[in-house]
């Protein structure tokens, strides 16, 4: 379903556990950072209401989206982190350049994930234009930060439950 079918805020409350003892790692790429910082805002107050304490939630940045996968790896191998959420914001420029970066940081999220078998979470906007991206980072498509969160949630939950 494309995204314009469906509002990234909207989400349902199954295997949303007590998450009042889970510390996440939030990985914000400066790139696009208006589009990043609205991502940011939108994860920080998912997992905020949804029983995350705010000492629980440590934000890293990377200088662009290629990077999120390495500082992924880095905190997701630190015991204490239960989820690491990744935001970046990729938007197709002239050339192939958005291609590689995009296939790159979703292989290497990917591969961090089943690593350190923990969630590490994908919020990456991957927009022809920069208004696509504003209407999913807070805009009328909602905010792809908020989905990211509720996905670490209850990927989290769903760990509890095995
Ligand atoms: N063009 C975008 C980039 N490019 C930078 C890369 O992510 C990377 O930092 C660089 O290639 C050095 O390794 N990054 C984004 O996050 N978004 C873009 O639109
Ligand atoms: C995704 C990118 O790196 C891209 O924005 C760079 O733009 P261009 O492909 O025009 O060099």
């Amino acid at each position: 379903m494309a995204t314009k079918l469906k509002n990234l805020s909207d989400h349902s409350s199954k295997n949303v556990a007590d998450m009042a003892k889970k510390k996440f790692a939030v990985i914000v790429s400066e790139w696009n950072e208006e589009v990043t910082e609205s991502l940011y805002s939108g994860a920080y107050e998912t997992l905020i209401q949804n029983g995350v304490k705010k000492e629980h939630i440590v934000k890293h940045y990377v200088p662009g989206s290629f990077e999120l996968s390495l500082a992924a790896q880095w905190l997701a191998s630190q015991k204490h982190i239960d989820a690491v959420i990744c935001l970046g914001c990729v938007i197709q420029g002239e050339t192939k350049h958005f291609d590689f970066i995009c296939d790159a940081v979703a292989h290497g999220i990917t591969n961090v994930s089943l690593k350190y078998n923990k969630p590490v979470i994908f919020g990456v906007l991957t927009p022809n234009t920069q208004q696509q991206a504003l209407d999913r980072a807070g805009g009328k498509h909602g905010n792809k930060g908020d989905e990211a969160a509720i996905t670490a949630i209850k990927m989290l939950g769903l760990a509890e439950q095995l």
